[in-house]
């Protein structure tokens, strides 16, 4: 692995966002209401079905951070819009956001769920950012102040809310708690917001992460022990990255604890999460031992390039540095041959794909990761290396 190559792996990556991707997602499938597709089929026509609240919040991200890599298009105007229809038609009474809305923007699915509620604090933070609107990230301590008073649970963390079953608990919305916090945080420098995302940290760290192997487990009981059936086995090395990026990401505030766990979590999803035979991450594997799901969706492809991408910032090693292009070449491969712009999302055993709608909901992910390529300081990186070689000289 060579520095030329890593350079070239953030030109066609940038090439991707800026010239193919935004463009053409910025305008298909966008709605009179100030939406975002949500899915398209293959000849890239939009399905009008309904219109997932936290896909809106997620491509709100995608273009405020694709606006901020110097994509010059109707970046800015659009995010606006789509926060304004949010606040002004997503929110309910009570100051949670709905779950789903219709073509026009009216209500379709009125329950309030936290997976949503994260993305809107995630999306409030980007656009707040890119908007320079304050007042955007006083609407997200709005939000946070009624999922404190209404959702918060004595055992830690949050209740789901009003969709999902709430027999068992998941550690998934707390990991986009985390990112929502972490961004607010970064953006606002309100405390708070550091504060709440050093809280989820810690449940993470107590709770979902299994001692023995340093994977993190998916699901529990309310006081958070891991389920006795294969459930509290399951490990997904997607989401075992995505915690390791976060908590890079974290170090500057949670400090040691935030590398130790960023450590065992991506330990365990290299050892244990990666098919060599295909190149990419699959979907579960148990920590007994064992696949339990040897599909691999698009989304454990990015994690594994964030990953691997904040830590070699940080180690300067040829294993992280290795792994930012074999993730990128993972990632690739879920791209459309003949129409780059659109991608597929389930590969199979075999290799080949789930034939279905392509979902908006992917760009979050694929625009995340690429992001966080492109501000990789690779020079930085260098003199990393070289301060290294003369210590250890
Ligand atoms: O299926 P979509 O909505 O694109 O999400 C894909 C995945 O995103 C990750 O960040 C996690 O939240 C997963 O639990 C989720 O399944």
């Amino acid at each position: 692995m060579t520095v030329a190559e890593l350079k070239q792996v953030q030109t066609q990556a940038r090439d991707w966002l800026i010239n193919i991707a935004a463009p053409f997602w910025s305008d298909a499938g966008r709605t009179p209401s100030g939406l975002y597709a949500e899915r398209l089929d293959r000849q890239g026509q939009p399905n009008t079905e309904y219109y997932r609240t936290f896909v809106q919040a997620r491509q709100i991200f995608s273009f405020s951070a694709a606006c901020k890599k110097g994509w010059s298009g109707a970046g800015a105007e659009q995010v606006q819009q789509t926060v304004d229809c949010l606040l002004e038609k997503a929110r309910r009474g009570d100051g949670l956001f709905v779950h789903r809305l219709a073509y026009d923007a009216s209500v379709l699915d009125a329950r309030a769920d936290l997976y949503d509620q994260a993305f809107i604090l995630f999306g409030l933070g980007a656009a707040g950012d890119l908007l320079c609107a304050p007042r955007l990230f006083d609407e997200a301590e709005r939000l946070l102040d009624v999922l404190e008073d209404r959702w918060s649970d004595a055992a830690g963390g949050f209740n789901e809310g009003e969709v999902v079953d709430r027999s068992i608990r998941r550690q998934n919305p707390h990991m986009h708690l985390l990112e929502a916090f972490s961004t607010l945080y970064k953006v606002s420098g309100r405390q708070r917001f550091g504060d709440a995302a050093v809280s989820i940290a810690e449940l993470c760290r107590t709770r979902f992460i299994d001692p023995d192997t340093g994977a993190l487990l998916e699901y529990f009981e309310q006081d958070w022990r891991p389920l006795a059936d294969v459930r509290g086995q399951i490990a997904e090395p997607g989401h075992c990255l995505e915690w390791a990026w976060l908590f890079e990401g974290l170090a500057s505030i949670w400090g040691d604890e935030a590398l130790m766990s960023s450590d065992r979590l991506t330990a365990f999803a290299r050892t244990r999460g990666i098919d060599a035979t295909r190149g990419v991450a699959i979907n579960e594997v148990l920590t007994r031992g064992g696949v339990h799901d040897d599909k691999a969706r698009l989304w454990p492809q990015t994690e594994r390039m964030k990953a691997a991408v904040s830590r070699y910032a940080r180690t300067g090693s040829d294993d992280d540095g290795r792994e930012i292009i074999n993730a990128y070449r993972g990632l690739e491969k879920y791209f459309l041959p003949d129409r780059p712009e659109l991608w597929m999302d389930k590969m199979l055993r075999d290799g080949t794909f789930l034939d279905e709608l392509v979902p908006a909901s992917s760009f979050y992910h694929i625009s995340c990761g690429i992001n966080e390529l492109l501000d990789l300081d690779l020079a930085g990186v260098q003199q990393l290396q070289i301060g290294c070689k003369t210590a250890a000289g």
